[in-house]
């Protein structure tokens, strides 16, 4: 063979060889394909009876040589039975979520006491929707629906004096409210309710809504900035001494509430409504720009009225970012005057950007407490719901629960131990004066001792020697020795005793030093702790009392009611639909309005009424010496002034409304009980159409 016919040979098998090699990868790439699709058919068996009809013959054809011909065969009848299924499968995503809003809504009828729960039945059918079309999620859904029906559906719990104890706790933990969490905590044990085991669970329910409800990211401004003081009967509870009953003021019809803008900081539009002024919401930017912002703003100021006759700003001056946030978290190309909604909702940081370093410094001051068996059971509570994770509306709870944990303490342990510490130092100090001051003293007697020995010796021997004299010049000499031996001594006692004076007067004069350095050291620390208690009672937003004030000054109004069998009303106020605002304008906006309603409303209460923020957008009025008339027609002013505040956004009037239960103490009804007949008259007002008072 000649080398041509050799090399077209080589060429030949060479080419056999490479068409074998790839014969045998598309043979091997064909069985995984077939493996794989019939794989796949029979995981999707099971749906539907004409697919899955169709996937037996796919799977008949897999097996089959030059399957592919088949398959042309099958595929368009597999493609109409996915679409019928696909049809199916919507069909019974509907049908499942028509059901379970019904169900949803059948419970709300059903009016469950605690507040809590029938939050979670609101928002349950929220994202019902979004979620029913996961399957991954159906059965959580249903969890979630068979957890709330048997919480709806359980027996409303005896109340604490009739029930036993054991099914009580074991109620109390199916049915928290509202109300209940404030149980947790030991006012209501007064002397004439029954003593109950405190349910230190309680302080651990974290409202079912705040869980249900997407991770909010919220800035507070307010937070690092505290509010003006308040007048002196809000700080500390009222005397129990019967004090005249100031009468209600109503405000004088004709003046026009200021008007409160919602509006962006730099907002230079003249308002269409000359009687109403703009105010701006606190806009989220640096520091430095906050300052030119300011300075360039109009005389009254960022974030006041315009309206000159005002008589007091409705408003505050925006506030700068809290150190710990992020820069990058700021738009700060946002155009002045051009704040939307939806700008303010994405300036603000997530909360978890802080989270860790917030639930770190919790963690800390939790362990930091030395607390006994029933607080530690509570701080273990608490320590479980932060370490669970928690959201902005989540810590404000927590952060009332610890500020209940610390002021229901015995107070403040940590300064009281350096305190005691100090106190004990000093002690030792005035210990060691006075040792030489009794140094000094006994000394001094010494000395008093010696100089008596001596002249005593000195007399006798003068005695001695005159008795034995025999001659007067001797007798003379003698006499004059021993004289003037009493004279030095003398002299030298008189010394002793003076320096011995000196030291005393100087011991002296040190303790005295040190006694008024340690009164100093202990009004200081008084002042402090009277600092401490006083923050602690306050809610950082609005500045109103908070839920542990509330506590105080339940006590002492039912003590107070219960002597002067006088009566004592009850109202739950609750901001409607505080979401939207929240989800419409930010929850800058929304803190603001919170702020703005809460100094509003405690204008136009009597200085014996007591108003605090419950939490969220939920505040308590008590209202002592008022009859349900009275009490009605207060309410019924707060209501109308809150709808009647001029709220703006961008110059469109926004309308916002509250909801009142109110209801009276009576003598045959537990506190709690008072608390859970104003939670259902609330409720009531709120499902007949909200911007109502219901009492009960
Ligand atoms: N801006 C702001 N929002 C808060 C604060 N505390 C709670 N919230 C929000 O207030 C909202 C309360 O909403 P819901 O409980 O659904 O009640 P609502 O929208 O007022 O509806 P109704 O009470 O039924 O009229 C939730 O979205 C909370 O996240 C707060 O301090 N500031």
């Amino acid at each position: 063979m000649t080398g041509d016919a050799n090399y077209w040979k080589e060429k030949y098998l060479d080419s056999l060889q490479q068409q074998e090699e790839s014969e045998a990868q598309w043979n091997s790439r064909m069985d995984v394909l077939r493996r794989s699709l019939t794989r796949t058919s029979m995981a999707a068996e099971g749906q539907s009876q004409g697919l899955d009809e169709c996937l037996q013959d796919l799977r008949k054809a897999l097996h089959k040589d030059h399957f592919e011909r088949f398959l042309e065969e099958i595929t368009p009848r597999l493609e109409k039975a996915l679409l019928e299924f696909d049809q199916q499968r919507q069909d019974r995503i509907q049908h499942i979520s028509q059901s379970l809003h019904q169900l949803a809504a059948q419970l709300q009828q059903t009016n469950p006491a605690p507040r809590e729960l029938r939050k979670a039945l609101k928002h349950f059918p929220k994202r019902l929707d979004e979620r029913v079309g996961q399957w991954s999620e159906l059965q959580s859904l249903l969890q979630e629906l068979e957890s709330l029906q048997r919480q709806a559906l359980l027996p409303t719990p005896e109340p604490a004096k009739k029930a036993p104890q054991a099914q009580q706790s074991a109620a109390a933990k199916e049915q928290r409210g509202f109300w209940q969490r404030l149980f947790g905590f030991p006012w209501w044990r007064s002397s004439s309710q029954p003593k109950k085991v405190v349910d230190t669970t309680s302080v651990a329910v974290a409202p079912s809504t705040a869980v249900s409800e997407p991770e909010l990211a919220s800035v507070k401004p307010d937070v690092t900035e505290p509010e003006t003081p308040q007048p002196e009967q809000q700080l500390t509870p009222a005397p129990l001494e019967p004090k005249p009953i100031e009468p209600f003021v109503q405000p004088p019809a004709d003046v026009a509430p200021p008007a409160v803008a919602l509006e962006p900081l730099l907002e230079k539009e003249v308002n269409s409504e000359p009687e109403l002024a703009a105010v701006s919401i606190p806009s989220l930017r640096l520091p430095a720009q906050q300052r030119e912002i300011e300075a360039e703003s109009t005389p009254t100021g960022p974030l006041i009225p315009r309206d000159d006759s005002a008589p007091e700003p409705l408003a505050e001056t925006a506030q700068p970012l809290p150190a710990s946030m992020p820069e990058t978290a700021v738009s700060t190309d946002t155009p002045a005057g051009d704040l939307s909604p939806t700008d303010t909702l994405a300036e603000s940081p997530p909360y978890s950007l802080l989270a860790d370093q917030i639930e770190h410094i919790l963690l800390g001051l939790l362990d930091n407490l030395c607390l006994v068996d029933h607080w530690q059971a509570q701080a273990d509570v608490l320590r479980r719901r932060i370490k669970n994770g928690l959201n902005w509306y989540e810590l404000v709870t927590v952060l009332e629960d610890l500020a209940c944990l610390l002021h229901a303490l015995p107070l403040f342990d940590r300064q009281f131990e350096d305190y005691l510490k100090q106190l004990n130092d000093r002690l030792a100090i005035m210990q060691d004066s006075l040792n030489q001051v009794q140094l000094g003293r006994s000394q001094t007697s010494q000395a008093t001792v010696a100089f008596d020995s001596c002249l005593r010796q000195q007399v006798e021997g003068l005695q001695t020697s005159v008795e034995q004299a025999t001659d007067l010049p001797s007798l003379k000499l003698l006499v004059e020795e021993r004289l003037e031996s009493i004279v030095s001594a003398i002299d030298s006692y008189q010394r002793q005793c003076q320096e011995n004076e000196q030291q005393l007067e100087a011991s002296l004069t040190q303790l005295s030093e040190r006694l008024i350095s340690m009164e100093s050291l202990s009004s200081e620390l008084q002042g402090h702790l009277e600092e401490q208690q006083r923050k602690a009672q306050f809610d950082v937003l609005t500045g109103l009392p908070n839920r542990a004030a509330l506590n105080d000054r339940l006590e002492h109004e039912i003590q107070r009611w219960k002597h002067n069998a006088s009566s004592l009303l009850l109202a739950v106020l609750d901001v409607d639909h505080f979401k939207n605002i929240n989800d419409s304008f930010g929850h800058l906006a929304g803190d603001r309005v919170l702020k703005i309603l809460a100094g509003r409303w405690q204008e136009q209460i009597r200085s014996s009424d007591f108003l605090a923020r419950y939490g969220g957008e939920e505040f308590v009025l008590l209202l002592p010496n008022t009859d349900l008339e009275a009490g009605l027609t207060l309410l019924e002013r707060l209501r109308q002034s809150t709808e009647e505040c001029p709220f703006h956004f961008k110059g469109e009037r926004l309308q916002i409304t509250v909801s009142i239960g109110v209801t009276g103490f009576t003598a045959d009804h537990s506190t709690e009980e008072i608390f859970e007949q104003a939670d259902q008259a609330l409720y009531r007002a709120k499902n007949s159409g909200r911007n109502r008072i219901e009492h009960q």
